[in-house]
């Protein structure tokens, strides 16, 4: 390993090698989950499953609502590795670190990236426990030069100035709408921009506003440099938010958000994302490939 904010290619070939040397499966698809989501990772068939801390040159996540652990297995037929837990900055951790299992995931061949995150709402017709396909981000530690690209370009996994127009995949939104629809879930499912800050607190209400009126509908900690490193490298990539809380934006509500909070309305949804995704990637346009 180089400092401790560069990491070279070599680490995440390293990191690759041992993984590949350790299961058979070669997943096309890799699913990151949000808080209190990791239960997307127990409806994998035939699991191999290493803890973070057996993986050579992988971070530990410290969040509850994380366990810390990447599970391959089959989704339906289709080959996975799934993220249960991933690595916030607040957490101390650079972006480099947090977005180190994306780069491993691409040199295990992983084509499309599927993001879950937990997320308060910003827009007034949002309701707790709607579960929002993210259309677009602001990523506001990027805006401010916190960049997992900063350093010297890794031209072997992409260009030095990667665009960000029309990351999340038009056609896997338009999919995700078409299984909600036939699974009954219009009523809770919107389509929005996701914000992410740096956390760990939670906004004022200041700040709320502020990011509401930027056009932000809903507001987490993570997601946007996983994504920025998936799109760099030329993934596909798909996002989902479960709004957990409503972000309060008005000086006489009283109500406080809590981690707590955020953990129970996930737990209350997490069937209903699990057969989405399952049905999403049950769709996906990809072959198996196996050692
Ligand atoms: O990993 P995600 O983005 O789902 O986690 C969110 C943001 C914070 O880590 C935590 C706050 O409750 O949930
Ligand atoms: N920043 C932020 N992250 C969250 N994660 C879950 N809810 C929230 C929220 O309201 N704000």
């Amino acid at each position: 390993m180089h400092s401790k904010e560069q990491i070279c290619h070599d680490d995440y070939q390293k990191t690759a090698d041992w993984i590949l040397s350790q299961t058979q499966h070669r997943p096309k698809v890799a699913i990151i989950c949000g808080s209190g989501l990791g239960m997307l990772a127990d409806a994998l068939k035939l699991q191999d499953s290493f803890h973070y801390s057996d993986i050579p040159g992988f971070p530990q996540s410290t969040v509850q609502g994380h366990a810390g652990r990447l599970v391959f297995g089959e989704l339906k037929g289709k080959t996975c590795v799934c993220m249960q837990g991933r690595f916030h900055m607040y957490e101390g951790h650079s972006l480099c670190k947090v977005t180190f299992p994306v780069r491993v995931f691409k040199l295990l061949g992983v084509e499309t990236l599927i993001v879950t995150n937990a997320a308060g709402a910003l827009a007034d017709g949002y309701c707790n426990g709607d579960i929002m396909i993210i259309r677009d981000h602001i990523n506001m530690p990027g805006l401010a030069g916190l960049n997992p690209l900063n350093g010297p370009n890794d031209d072997k996994f992409g260009p030095r100035f990667p665009p960000m127009s029309g990351v999340y995949d038009k056609d896997l939104r338009r999919l995700a709408k078409d299984i909600c629809k036939s699974l009954g879930y219009s009523q809770f499912v919107q389509e929005g921009v996701y914000c992410m800050v740096g956390g760990p607190n939670f906004e004022s209400i200041a700040e709320a506003r502020f990011l509401h009126k930027l056009g932000a509908d809903a507001v987490g900690m993570s997601t946007a440099p996983e994504v920025l490193v998936a799109s760099h490298c030329g993934m596909k990539v798909f996002g989902l938010s479960l709004i957990t809380n409503k972000v309060v934006k008005d000086y006489d509500d009283t109500e406080k958000v809590n981690h707590e909070g955020v953990l129970g309305v996930s737990k209350m949804r997490s069937e209903t994302l699990q057969t989405l995704v399952t049905e999403l990637v049950s769709r996906l346009d990809i072959n198996n490939n196996t050692a």
